[in-house]
């Protein structure tokens, strides 16, 4: 029977968010994010800004001291980091985190500890190797044979055996060669065109916002400025503030 309830707008929605660490003073001062399905919403802004505390906030790492949390329509705030792989969300971590002496069959199979149903395991291996070619073609390799943009398509493969709404991915870039960036930066369009929003933080933001559809620029713990992303990569000021200088002038004919 077809619900009369209208899909929420939001897939996630990081309302008001204020949140730190232990005693210190705050990171996230009233920080509102907020990630429509089908979509990439890119988080950037100087170190120190509290990107990947968003992240470990929404993955429940990280409860909040005030704010709400909203998963599909549905309030999270609470939750801690394995009720909230159940509301929707999975979190692939800043560096690099394959088990090397693994094969890619197992990193990918360590993603659906939580999962009971070998079929719909099966099902969901079947998934991850249509999207990312190389852990279909490199299935039975040891992890560490592989480079690093491959290795973080394992990573990414594995945060998807738990059929996430959202994925949230820190820095993914990190320690890769533009080139190698390129490839891992298609992934996560992949991953967006097969129907899951993704929430990215990172330094490279340039390179992220010529990805992202939406982009938050962040800042001492809030967002300053949000809106598409073509637009604020075409903003001067926000570019020489936060972009590494002004875009280069199109050239004349
Ligand atoms: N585990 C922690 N314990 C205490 N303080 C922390 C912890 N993690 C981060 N911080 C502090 O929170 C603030 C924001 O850090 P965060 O890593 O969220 O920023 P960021 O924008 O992701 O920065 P970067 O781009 O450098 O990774 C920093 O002042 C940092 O020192």
């Amino acid at each position: 029977m077809a619900s009369d309830t209208p899909a929420p707008e939001y897939l996630l929605e990081l309302t008001d968010i204020e949140a730190g660490y232990g005693r210190a003073a705050l990171v996230l001062r009233g920080l509102t994010v907020k990630v429509p399905p089908s979509s990439i919403v890119c988080l950037v802004g100087p170190n120190g800004a509290g990107k990947s505390t968003v992240l470990k906030v929404a993955s429940g790492m990280l409860t909040p001291r005030s704010g709400s949390i909203r998963v599909d329509g549905v309030d999270v705030t609470r939750n801690g980091p394995q009720d909230m792989i159940r509301s929707g969300l999975s979190h692939v971590l800043q560096g690099h985190s394959v088990f090397k002496e693994m094969t890619v069959a197992e990193n990918v199979g360590l993603g659906a500890y939580t999962v009971r149903d070998k079929a719909l395991i099966a099902e969901r291996a079947d998934f991850v190797k249509t999207l990312f070619p190389v852990v279909a073609e490199r299935w039975g390799t040891l992890a560490g044979a592989l480079s690093g943009g491959q290795q973080k398509q394992v990573e990414f493969a594995r945060s998807l055996m738990v059929s996430p709404k959202v994925v949230l991915l820190d820095e993914p870039s990190m320690g890769l060669d533009p080139k190698t960036t390129t490839k891992v930066f298609e992934q996560v369009v992949r991953m967006r065109d097969a129907g899951i929003a993704v929430l990215l933080v990172e330094q490279n933001a340039r390179r992220a916002l010529e990805t992202a559809d939406i982009g938050c620029v962040l800042d001492l713990g809030t967002v300053h400025i949000t809106g598409p992303a073509p637009e604020l990569l075409a903003d001067p000021q926000l570019a020489e503030l936060y972009l590494g200088g002004r875009p280069a002038p199109a050239a004349t004919p």
